[in-house]
């Protein structure tokens, strides 16, 4: 299968375009509001702004009316002086016959002058019979529209002209006009008020007329006779048309109309004046008027225009949120859908848990929204029927508050996970879960996987892992895992804490001459009884061997370790009974125990358990059986061993070791039969140094192979050196530690060194302690033999304190047995001396072998050794052991009793 470049596949955005048609709804449903919110907000302050229009007008409309009242009332008044003063004027013309002059009235303060422009009267041809204004030149009104009325009109009513420049004035006047009769009621003449037009539009001053406002005086045939646009100087006759019709003959509204010359719309009022054929017309601007509406339309609409912006930018960021979290919400409900439908068939149960909150937004519950049949299985339900339950369904109390707690940690954290072991009292049926909790959205996406059967497997792992197979105590690995914690707990609680190292004595002895199932049984019997004596809290450990320790906690005092630990020496004191074919055995061993103590002995692990084992070791080397407790001189007695070994390895370098030969002679005779070579340390500060000061210590190093092979080339080479100055050798024999079988080298390195110094193995003789022998005879009866073999005779040295058995010496064909020489000291001391000697000496002719008593000091012991037939002596009675150049000369001797 070849994979495709990513390139390959085309761009597939149909679930996207799919997505959108699907939820149309969002993406519509935030502009759409905003659209309808933006129109109901333009629709407001349109219907606001158009009620206030509305009002305007209205008050407009009213202010007109109420003005044009006004203006009425104030002409009516006007002209009514003007026709009181023209009937007066008329009287007084008609009473004179003719005579009345103006100079008279005005001297007399009838007729008030200044208000006028002329006054006038003339006659029937329309000359001036008497004015206000001097007359410099003759002239007729005759022709004047007023003047012809009056004169074919009988009517005496007061009639006003349109604004004309009057004859008389030179000025543009409006000319007030009343017919002049005679007695008789002919005509007489006519009189003239003439008044600047002014005069009639004093009111238009008025500031409520605002700016544009228009005025006008209109008589009952339509003719305006003064009008006056405010603040226009204009003459008002030019500015207006304005035709009369019926209506306007009576107070009257008409709005938004009327054109007047400026091409401003007017709210226009009309009032007829009472009395007078005249009427008066108000028109306010609708400029004026509008202009608050016209400054609140702007003012509105960009507070509209702002609002309209928001919403639409709320909108647009709303349905890209809305949308966003659909495609999300499809996203988390694809991959959850996803999951399930890929758990269903597996082992895991698969939840989606939403959860619960009280009014403080505190979780208090949780409610499984989705599921697969796995995890309904959990709960022994089916899917539809586990979906919808609460938490609460199946847990209570504290139980359910554990729950809750794992599942809240999740919601903060966004992750839980751990190996849950399953309470007895819970619904599942499983004894360990896995669980794993992760926050999805506004819930948990949960799984559960039953690991009853892996945990139980690691567990049985682990217990292999910590305990120790033979026994069933807890293993070394157990042991170092533990320590640790039962460290810090001891420190926590400031309590003590007691480590014992306990090893067995002679367990060894044990395996070799009773077989390693015997020392097993051994060894389980031993655990038994460690526990038997151990509190319930104590821990015991087997480390490996015949080592185990104990661990004791929360002590109080030394005083307890040093009571557990006596209470263990006695019991291992006691004999074990070993079952050997059809009888049973009844054995001794013994245990030496090193104690460390936290915190005393130290506050960490390694040093304790460090300190624990150098007691144990200082317990070992002394007298066994016992128990110690460590401090500091112990470690210093180990510092001491290892300078020592580090100087013994410096003396093996340095060939500083020498050989001391002591004769081993016939009982009877004195014969020389034999050397035994013993090994002396020319210490470079020491001096002399004995062997019981640094063989053991060779020994537990492992120095004793390379000192054993030495001590043996010496041997040899000596051997070599008195042949070669012609002495008379007889067979020297050499020590031999057990350890050295250990690398079951002894045979090989002994067979060099006779060849190298062309000695015969007769020469050479080997000494094994009896104790050594038994403790060590499965590592060393192979050997033993071959070397036998070669020819090189076998001595059993210290015999009687090793309880070997007879049986076992036939078997390893033995040749010389040597007494130890603390059974020789007892010799004339009493009976039993002499009957252990008489004993052995029989047994070993028995078995074909000789007697050698140790350690004979005396000549008393001699002549006992002599008259209970033992075959050899040897001791510093015969001779002390001596350096090689001594030696010769007592070789020669033929009888070396002094
Ligand atoms: N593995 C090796 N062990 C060795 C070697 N050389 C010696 N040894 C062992 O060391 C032990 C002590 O030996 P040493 O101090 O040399 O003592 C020997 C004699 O000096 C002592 N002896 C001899 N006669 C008398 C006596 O009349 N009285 C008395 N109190 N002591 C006496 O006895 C020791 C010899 O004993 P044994 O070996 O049992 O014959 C000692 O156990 C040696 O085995 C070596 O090279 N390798």
């Amino acid at each position: 299968m070849h994979a495709k470049n990513q390139g390959d596949y085309p761009r597939d955005s149909s679930p996207k375009i799919s997505f959108i048609q699907r939820h149309l709804r969002l993406v519509i449903l935030w502009p759409l509001s905003a659209l309808l919110l933006i129109a109901l907000l333009w629709g407001v302050v349109y219907s606001k702004l158009e009620n206030d229009k509305k009002i305007l007008q209205e008050n407009a409309a009213k202010q007109a009316v109420s003005i044009s009242k006004a203006y009425a009332q104030y002409l009516t008044r006007s002209i009514e002086q003007l026709d009181q003063l023209a009937q007066q004027i008329k009287y007084g013309w008609e009473q004179s016959k003719g005579y009345l002059g103006f100079e008279e009235m005005i001297g007399k303060g009838l007729l008030n002058v200044p208000q006028f422009s002329s006054v006038a009267i003339y006659d029937v041809d329309g000359r001036p019979l008497t004015t206000s204004v001097p007359v410099t030149q003759m002239f007729t009104v005759s022709d004047r529209e007023y003047f012809k009325f009056h004169a074919h009109n009988m009517s005496t009513e007061l009639r006003i002209s349109t604004p004309t420049i009057g004859r008389l004035s030179k000025e543009r006047i409006v000319q007030v006009t009343r017919r002049l009769e005679n007695e008789d009621g002919t005509f007489a003449g006519v009189l003239v008020l003439g008044l600047a037009p002014e005069f009639f539009t004093l009111f238009a001053d008025d500031p409520i007329l605002g700016h544009d406002g228009v005025l006008a005086f209109i008589g009952n045939d339509g003719v305006e006779r003064v009008a006056q646009m405010r603040g226009r100087k204009n003459d008002a006759l030019s500015l207006v048309s304005f035709p009369l019709r019926p209506e306007h003959s009576a107070s009257n509204i008409v709005s938004n109309t009327r054109q007047y010359a400026d091409t401003d719309t007017h709210f226009i009022a009309t009032q007829k004046l009472k009395g007078y054929p005249f009427f008066v017309m108000v028109g306010l601007s609708k400029e004026d008027i509008l202009l608050p509406y016209e400054n609140n339309l702007a003012l509105y609409r960009k507070i509209a225009l702002f609002g309209s912006a928001l919403l639409l930018l709320f909108a647009t960021a709303a349905m890209w949120m809305s949308v966003r979290l659909a495609w999300r919400k499809q996203q988390a409900d694809a991959i959850r859908e996803t999951y399930r439908i890929a758990t269903e068939g597996g082992n895991e149960g698969f939840y989606i848990l939403l959860p619960m909150r009280d009014r403080n937004e505190f979780i208090t519950d949780f409610q499984v929204v989705d599921c697969n049949e796995k995890g309904a299985s959990f709960y022994n339900m089916s899917k539809d029927k586990f979906t919808g339950v609460k938490v609460s369904d199946f847990y209570s109390g504290e139980y359910f508050d554990k729950v809750m707690q794992a599942y809240r940690i999740a919601m903060e954290t966004g992750f839980f996970e751990d190996d849950y072991q399953v309470p007895a009292d819970s619904p599942i049926d499983a004894e360990w879960l896995k669980r794993k909790f992760v926050r999805s959205d506004n819930g948990l996406a949960i799984t559960l996987r039953d690991i009853s059967e892996p945990k139980r497997h690691e567990r049985e792992m682990s217990r292999l892992a910590t305990e120790d197979g033979l026994t069933a105590l807890p293993n070394r690995h157990w042991f170092m895992s533990y320590l640790p914690k039962a460290l810090e707990n001891a420190k926590a609680n400031a309590t003590m804490l007691a480590i014992l190292f306990i090893d067995l004595d002679d367990f060894k002895n044990v395996n070799d001459t009773l077989g390693h199932s015997a020392g097993d049984q051994l060894l389980c019997t031993v655990a038994k009884r460690l526990r038997s004596v151990l509190r319930p809290s104590d821990k015991v450990i087997r480390i490996g061997g015949d080592e185990f320790t104990v661990i004791l906690e929360a002590i109080h005092s030394e005083e307890e370790a040093a009571h557990i630990a006596h209470a263990i020496n006695q019991v291992l004191r006691e004999p074990f009974e070993i079952p050997r074919d059809t009888t049973s055995q009844k054995n001794r061993i013994g245990c030496s125990i090193g104690i460390s103590i936290f915190p005393r002995d130290g506050q960490d692990v390694e040093t304790l358990i460090k300190n624990a084992d150098i007691a144990m070791y200082a317990a070992k080397t002394g007298s066994k059986g016992q128990f110690r407790f460590y401090d500091h001189t112990l470690y210093e007695d180990i510092k001491m061993r290892l300078n020592t070994e580090q100087e013994l390895q410096q003396a093996i370098k340095e060939d500083q070791f020498l050989i001391y030969y002591q004769p081993r002679v016939q009982t009877q005779t004195g014969k020389l039969l034999g050397i035994e070579a013993l090994i002396r340390w020319q210490h470079p500060t020491r001096g002399l140094v004995l062997p019981n000061d640094f063989i053991s210590l060779a020994e537990e190093s492992g120095l004793i192979n390379p000192i054993g092979e030495l001590v043996v080339d010496k041997v040899c080479a000596q051997l070599a050196s008195w042949r070669k100055q012609g002495v008379e050798v007889v067979p020297v024999s050499v020590n031999v530690s057990p350890h050295q079988f250990n690398e079951g080298k002894v045979k090989k390195s002994i067979a060099a060194s006779l060849a190298k110094h062309g000695i015969p193995a007769s020469l050479l003789e080997i000494e094994l302690t009896e104790s050594a022998m038994m403790r060590n005879i499965g590592d060393i009866f192979d050997e033993l033999t071959a070397i036998n073999e070669m020819g090189i005779k076998v001595h059993v040295d210290d015999f009687g304190t090793g309880y070997s058995s007879l049986s076992l010496l036939q078997r390893l064909d033995m040749d010389i047995l040597k007494i130890d020489q603390a059974f020789t000291s007892q010799l004339g001391r009493g009976k039993d001396g002499e009957i252990f000697f008489t004993a052995i000496v029989s047994m070993a002719k028995a078995l074909g072998m000789r007697v050698v008593a140790e350690g004979v000091e005396t000549l008393e012991q001699l002549h006992i050794l002599q008259t209970l037939s033992c075959d050899e002596v040897q001791g510093y009675y015969v001779a002390w052991p001596l350096p090689a150049d001594n030696i010769a000369d007592i070789i020669r001797k033929q009888n070396l009793f002094p």
